[in-house]
């Protein structure tokens, strides 16, 4: 007797694992990537798995001693290299600007306002950056906010702060803090946008390199998952990163250092502007430099160059030895 079993012959639907790490603000982010890419590929299958990363187990220390080598990245990119994962949603700000061997930047989504944020304690309410009184202490754990905010309010007091939004706030509200800055990105994406009490401009303190944008990194020439993620791209945002991605990478030694960029994609002309902070404020070199969208990455290795020549590298230099 003889049975015929059908062999199929339809390829079963791709199944697509996005790696995360678990922090609520990293959830929200990969959720809106998952939901936006399964609305374009209804016949996909998307999954999340989330991963502690270093970043997220060592909280007793600053960020700025332990350097930023993929600090919140790379057991999300070991994840990719074991083909447990096919992408990382990532903040951009959070990826370096150097990538294993085997992985690329795959996409970059529309960016929110990339703008640091002031939220104060409540006894605050009615002062700004530059009403505060004498001696506040000032919550941030980032060496450019530092920096830019010592040179313009030297009355205030620096102290470091760590975890994730939510812990920031509580120890903000619980009077730890007078007031910490935080990114408007991700005050709004967790829809915590009616803690901003105010927006610093520019030319006050430039933002960090990719903030407000999100990084989808995947294994390099994965045609099929780029395919897919390229649909989140935004270009402009991606033009404006690309090059303050490259003014960062030719100008970091591995250690964090204080740099803040903005960038405006005008029609065909991309503006960055780049700046070098000393720690303690006192010194701040800015550069700003024009050219088509298509140079980005050119025009932010020419302005580290640039920046380099008019004393940067002394700042470089001297942070770099101090953390040897
Ligand atoms: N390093 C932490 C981090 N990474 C990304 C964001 C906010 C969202 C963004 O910049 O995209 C934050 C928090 C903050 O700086 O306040």
């Amino acid at each position: 007797m003889t049975s015929t079993v059908p062999t199929p012959t339809a390829t079963p639907t791709r199944t697509i694992r996005i790696g995360s790490r678990k922090s609520q603000l990293a959830l929200v982010q990969t959720y809106w990537v998952r939901d936006e890419l399964q609305k374009q590929f209804p016949d996909l299958t998307f999954e999340v798995t989330t991963m502690d990363t270093q970043g997220d187990k060592v909280l007793d220390v600053s960020l700025s001693k332990i350097g930023d080598k993929g600090l919140f990245t790379q057991e999300l990119e070991d994840g990719m290299l074991q083909g447990n994962i096919d992408f990382a949603v990532h903040s951009l700000k959070d990826l370096p600007t150097r990538l294993p061997e085997g992985l690329m930047l795959g996409c970059i989504t529309e960016r929110e306002d990339p703008a640091d944020a002031l939220v104060v304690h409540e006894k605050h309410q009615d002062k700004q950056l530059d009403t505060l009184p004498e001696g506040a202490v000032v919550g941030t754990s980032s060496l450019r906010r530092l920096a830019q905010l010592r040179h313009h309010f030297p009355h205030l007091t620096f102290k470091d702060i760590r975890g994730n939004l939510n812990t920031r706030l509580r120890k903000l509200d619980e009077g730890q803090y007078d007031a910490i800055i935080l990114a408007v990105a991700g005050l709004e994406r967790l829809g915590m946008g009616d803690r901003i009490h105010q927006n610093i401009p520019a030319d006050i303190s430039l933002h960090a390199v990719g903030q407000g944008a999100l990084g989808i990194e995947c294994r390099e020439g994965d045609t099929d998952i780029l395919n897919v993620i390229k649909a989140l791209e935004h270009s402009e945002t991606a033009y404006r990163c690309l090059a303050e991605r490259a003014f960062l990478r030719e100008l970091e030694g591995g250690c964090q250092v204080p740099i803040g960029v903005n960038t405006v994609l005008d029609g065909e002309t991309l503006t960055l502007t780049g700046l070098v902070a000393s720690l303690d404020g006192q010194t701040l070199i800015k550069e700003q430099i024009q050219g088509a969208p298509s140079e980005a990455e050119a025009m932010g290795t020419a302005l580290a160059k640039s920046v380099r020549g008019q004393g940067a590298q002394a700042i470089l230099d001297e942070i770099n030895a101090a953390n040897r």
